[in-house]
């Protein structure tokens, strides 16, 4: 079972079973017998839970080896045992609390996973609960189960928890942000659920429980976004200004709608075809960390990265561009969904502490129509002469005329009921036609000036994680056989699996 998924759970049981043959009476014998549940992949990136039931001939060859698989799998000290489970229940089409009791649970259950479930009763309960109440220490990971707005309040919660634990000033601008020791996994039940798309590759929640309950991780960069030296939010996937901010705040008056709001607001703002004046000013990355153009496949580029790395490499300098632009967009990750399989940047990566930068000049609307197709199709979407696209470490920017009213100490204009800015200090502004707003993963920031740096990434972590789980895997299979006197098939194992 270790071949094709790994083994997931087992009762551990004997049973009697009868045996017959074709055309013969069925004989009674006594078989003892375990079942293995593990993970198959089927198609489309999606995974389900399968079950093989292995027979021994005596009872004691039976106990051995449900011990010794016991033994070894304890020994896969990623896998989570206890759960926080947070669920919004009016993400997407308010079915979260079911795919949760129908599609999850039965499946943690299976696989000895105790979880605390919560379901939200306003928006930023999971944030206030993780930030100030939760108690952390008994948790092997939190569950997200809703969309991309409730898996970025879950974030900011965790995040603030950790800088508080650590006396860090998550407000300063150039603080050193700690990473989060402990997961988040995201159960896709909102209307777009980019995140889960871009990093699992499917939204289907049995896949993404399965993913947890194997203790699968990928780490990501965290931006922190600020106005003016004040902290406003944090940014893990898209931070989109012009296009994608106006239709943010349009779909936000739309919320009855469901998901079906996006695809009219989409609409709207591109017959409106808004452009806005303004200065990006950005960081280039290190040329070792590639372009956005590169074609290079996600895991080659992430190894050769962490070994170009360890090389100092020297700093560009900052790049100013003036102009007037259709949309601005910072994408930390390709950003892709069902939609747009290949996402906004289709080359960028989850944790290379880095974001694609792409600038949309003023264009026709139908070159900006054009555009906006190739993120449906295999088109290179940056091939445009409007269009350009930076791999940057910081960016910032500054509308051309300043923003009108300043309002300070307020909170932010609201998105929905009870949303609140996480700053403190916040300052408030009006916003106008000669701007847009941000859209910060799937939240509205009303500011249109703002600076942005990669605030937390760890890829070292990851690659060393993932050869640990390896070396996990391959260990736990040769002890298994030379618990059962099968040396050279121990041996045998050892050798492949060390090739492969
Ligand atoms: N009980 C609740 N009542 C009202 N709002 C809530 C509640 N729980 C969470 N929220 C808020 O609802 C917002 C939207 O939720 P979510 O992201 O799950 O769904 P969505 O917006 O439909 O999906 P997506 O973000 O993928 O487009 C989140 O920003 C979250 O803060």
């Amino acid at each position: 079972f270790w071949g094709h998924g790994a083994a997931i759970a087992y009762p551990g049981c004997l049973w009697e079973q009868r045996q017959g043959h074709p055309g013969q009476f069925a004989s009674l014998s006594q078989v003892f017998c375990f079942p293995v549940f593990y993970v198959k992949r089927t198609k489309n990136h999606q995974w389900r839970c399968n079950e093989a039931t292995f027979s021994c001939s005596s009872a004691e060859l039976c106990e051995q080896w449900i011990q010794v698989t016991r033994e070894q799998l304890s020994l896969l000290t990623n896998r989570p045992k206890r759960l926080l489970v947070y669920i919004n229940p009016f993400g997407g089409k308010r079915r979260g609390k079911r795919i949760y009791e129908e599609k999850v649970a039965p499946v943690f259950q299976q696989a000895g996973i105790s979880a605390d479930v919560i379901v939200t009763e306003r928006a930023n309960h999971a944030r206030d609960h993780l930030t100030t109440e939760a108690n952390l220490q008994q948790y092997d990971g939190v569950v997200c189960v809703g969309g991309d707005g409730m898996f970025s309040e879950i974030l900011h919660g965790l995040v603030a928890r950790t800088q508080n634990d650590n006396k860090v000033d998550q407000n300063r601008p150039g603080a050193e942000l700690k990473p989060c020791m402990l997961r988040i996994g995201i159960i896709p039940a909102g209307s777009t659920d980019c995140i889960c798309f871009a990093t699992v590759g499917t939204n289907d929640p049995v896949t993404s429980a399965l993913h947890i309950i194997i203790g699968d991780s990928q780490p990501m960069d965290v931006c922190s976004v600020h106005h003016n030296d004040v902290f406003l939010r944090y940014s893990v996937s898209l931070l989109g200004y012009g296009f994608y901010g106006d239709v943010l705040a349009d779909s936000e008056k739309k919320r009855w709608l469901g998901p079906a709001r996006y695809d009219l607001s989409g609409v709207k703002a591109f017959l409106c075809h808004n452009y806005y004046k303004g200065t990006v000013s950005f960081l280039p990355a290190e040329d070792n960390l590639g372009h956005p153009r590169d074609k290079m496949q996600f895991l080659c580029l992430l190894v050769s990265k962490w070994f170009h790395s360890c090389v100092a490499v020297s700093s560009s300098s900052w790049k100013v561009i003036c102009g007037k632009f259709i949309a601005i967009n910072a994408a930390n990750m390709s950003c892709a969904c069902p939609r747009s399989p290949k996402g906004l940047s289709p080359s960028a990566h989850l944790a290379d502490g880095t974001a694609d930068l792409i600038l949309v000049r003023k264009c026709s609307r139908l070159d900006f129509f054009r555009h906006l197709l190739r993120h449906t199709n295999t088109d290179d979407q940056f091939d445009h002469s409007f269009v350009e696209v930076h791999r940057v470490k910081k960016f910032h920017f500054e509308p051309l005329d300043p923003q009108p009213l300043l309002l300070e100490n307020q909170s932010e204009l609201p998105k929905k009921p009870g949303f609140c800015p996480m700053g403190s200090a916040q300052t408030t502004c009006i916003p106008s036609a000669a701007h847009s707003s941000w859209n910060c993963d799937g939240e509205i920031l009303h500011h249109a000036a703002i600076q942005v740096r990669l605030a937390i990434h760890n890829i070292a972590e990851t690659v060393k994680r993932k050869i640990k789980l390896r070396l996990h895997l391959i260990t736990a299979k040769v002890s298994c056989l030379k618990a059962l006197g099968k040396t050279d098939s121990a041996l045998m194992t050892h050798n492949s699996l060390l090739k492969c």
